[in-house]
């Protein structure tokens, strides 16, 4: 099925709207970051660059390091940019841009979020490295689009509707396994692993409390005293959910490994953010490209 101008919008150069970006231009390891001003500083360790652009919030660079090509591209904040740039990221990999039809072969793309996040039980501490096993949306996103149930985890689900007392004038959460493959890469003695959970906020709708009282007061202990087999919710942040549920229903590879800036139970934040975001940096680049 081809697609309408205002569907698929190409700029002038034949890049894609927002990313600004040509298929040629995007590696199959895509690494994500909220913040623009992090992308230089996963680049600056590639062993060349040979594209940079940027557009908005949206900043890439495509390199090598190791042997290894590589996208770096920040995606803001919240869910709402995630599905822009994961549309159009797939897009560029299976879509014939000219034509607009769906190309014949499939192209994988391996997503890896670096990102920051709040930590919810008290024995993570701030600094340290946490994998995403699974997204926890509260952002409502995997819902617009059809045939989400078939990525979803409805068994957790339901039992995270029961134990949560779930709200209705809220979104529905989902939730959405990871990548197990690209999670083996990346685990470690050095970090922990639980469900992330992801908001459609940093204050109300992450329980803190400013002037506004967030509605339920006590989202943190609701998240922190879930567990499912195994599981338990170890983390707050803002991409995850609709990373892994997108990835997955597009036929992609998904991760998440947040650096832990702050610990919400027991109200610490950490004294060096950014080098502690560095060291993760420096360890996801030597795991996903060294064999
Ligand atoms: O540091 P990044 O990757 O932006 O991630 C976290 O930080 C932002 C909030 O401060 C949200 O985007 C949240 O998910
Ligand atoms: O608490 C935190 C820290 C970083 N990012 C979030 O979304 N929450």
């Amino acid at each position: 099925m081809s697609k309408k101008a205002s569907e698929l919008i190409l700029n002038a150069d034949g890049s894609i709207y927002h990313c600004n970006i040509r298929p040629e231009q995007l590696a199959d390891l895509v690494i994500t970051v909220g913040d623009p001003d992090r992308v230089a500083k996963v680049s600056k360790y590639f062993d060349s660059i040979e594209f940079q652009t940027q557009k908005r919030e949206i900043v890439t660079h495509t390199g090598s390091l190791n042997g290894k090509r590589i996208t770096v591209i920040s995606t803001g904040m919240g869910t709402d940019n995630i599905d822009i740039v994961l549309s159009e990221l797939d897009a560029l990999a299976n879509i014939n841009l000219e034509t607009g039809e769906e190309n014949e072969v499939h192209r994988e793309l391996q997503f890896v979020r670096l990102g920051t996040s709040g930590a919810l039980q008290r024995d993570i501490p701030v600094d340290s490295f946490v994998m995403s096993t699974h997204g926890l949306g509260m952002d409502g996103l995997l819902h617009f689009y059809e045939d989400s149930e078939l990525v979803r985890d409805i068994e957790m689900e339901e039992a995270f509707f029961e134990h949560s007392a779930w709200d209705d004038a809220k979104a529905i959460p989902y939730i959405v396994k990871g990548s197990t493959s690209i999670l083996e890469t990346l685990r470690s003695e050095n970090t922990f692993e639980g469900i992330t959970g992801t908001a459609c906020g940093f204050y109300g709708p992450q329980g803190r409390h400013l002037r506004l009282k967030p509605n339920p007061f006590d989202i943190n202990e609701i998240l922190s005293s879930f567990s499912y087999g195994n599981y338990r919710v170890t983390n707050f942040e803002m991409e995850t959910s609709a990373i892994y549920g997108l990835s997955k229903m597009l036929g992609h590879e998904a991760l998440s490994l947040n650096c832990i800036v702050a610990n919400r139970a027991a109200g610490t934040f950490s004294q060096d953010s950014y080098k502690s975001v560095d060291l993760m940096i420096q360890y996801a680049l030597e795991r996903l490209t060294k064999d």
